[in-house]
């Protein structure tokens, strides 16, 4: 029964997924930095065969997608720079291989910070400093036969924050179903997962093209930017609720960052509830509260994209 359906597949991608690489820059006297990276690499094209038809003629094993990765990684000086050495290699597969209509290129970067021994900054030591990850995505795509789309967005990954004050939730809906009491004052913590979006860019194509390689936006500056947006609103923020220090976050990076035009924020609200310890004669309530319990599960989740206006009008 089931082989007399008929089917179209209607998309398909595939690739090399949590390709980890670390790469050692050597500088001057002694002076090293590292770099660490998981990179996804994902290609869309005409790959239909491979599916339909049992034909991999023209597919690009995944290792040898692997394998180019650490190719160019080798070969780059961007991979201390996520979002060009992902415009690096989306290029690359696109230059190589005809048939490749885009890449989708994911790349996490994870944090190595130098070390300071007794005042100095060493010249070869590192420790993580923060279990968050800049994010970056390039997608490149062939437009004609001299330009390629790069849509390139960054953000940042599992930044654990808590503040146990300057958090509030009131006013909301109150029918039978509500047993959530009002708040003035309560523990605020949450996972934060952002992304911002880059205006698309066109670049030259092809192997040779010297010049217009990649967009020389400063990613950088950008990141720290709105890494920094995203801790002092949560810090700062006398928070009524997820949601508007949600959108505070958002739109302070839309503010400062021109290149920007669409930010997206997922806020998991990490409840913490105040454990109730008047059985014990223990005052533990309001502004007593000390002794607080963290629930992982379930958790609040609190989601929104942020555009331009002149964006959003299009
Ligand atoms: O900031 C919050 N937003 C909500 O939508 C919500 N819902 C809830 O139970 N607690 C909270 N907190």
């Amino acid at each position: 029964m089931a082989s007399n359906t008929r089917v179209v597949l209607k998309s398909q991608r595939y690739g090399k997924d949590r390709v980890r690489l670390v790469k050692v820059i050597r500088g001057d006297n002694g002076w090293q930095d590292v770099v660490e990276l998981t990179v996804r690499v994902l290609l869309e094209g005409d790959f239909e065969t491979s599916y339909t038809h049992a034909d991999n003629s023209l597919v690009v094993a995944t290792d040898s997608m692997k394998n180019t990765v650490y190719v160019l990684a080798k070969q780059s000086n961007h991979v201390g720079r996520p979002e060009l050495f992902a415009q690096e290699l989306g290029r690359h597969f696109l230059d190589t291989y005809s048939h490749v209509s885009t890449a989708h290129v994911r790349i996490l970067q994870h944090r190595w910070a130098r070390m300071n021994v007794q005042g100095r900054l060493h010249p070869h030591s590192f420790r993580r400093d923060g279990d968050d990850k800049r994010v970056c995505e390039a997608h490149v795509s062939r437009t004609d036969h001299s330009r390629y789309r790069v849509d390139i967005s960054s953000g940042i990954s599992q930044l654990l924050v808590l503040k146990t004050t300057g958090s509030s939730f009131t006013n909301f809906v109150r029918d039978r179903f509500t047993t959530l009491p009002e708040t003035t004052d309560r523990i605020l913590s949450t996972v934060v997962e952002a992304e911002w979006r880059f205006h698309p860019a066109y670049l030259t194509a092809g192997a040779n093209a010297r010049e217009d390689r990649l967009t020389d936006i400063d990613y950088d500056e950008v990141y720290q930017a709105a890494r920094n947006i995203t801790l002092n609103v949560f810090a700062e923020d006398n928070s009524a609720s997820v949601q508007a220090t949600l959108y505070r976050m958002a739109q302070q990076i839309i503010e400062v960052a021109p290149d920007v035009d669409q930010v997206y924020y997922a806020l998991p609200n990490k409840h913490v509830f105040t454990v109730n310890l008047e059985p014990f004669g223990l005052k533990n309530t309001g502004s007593d509260a000390t002794i607080f319990m963290p629930f992982d599960d379930p958790s609040g989740l609190i989601t929104a994209t942020v555009v331009r206006k002149s964006a959003a009008k299009l």
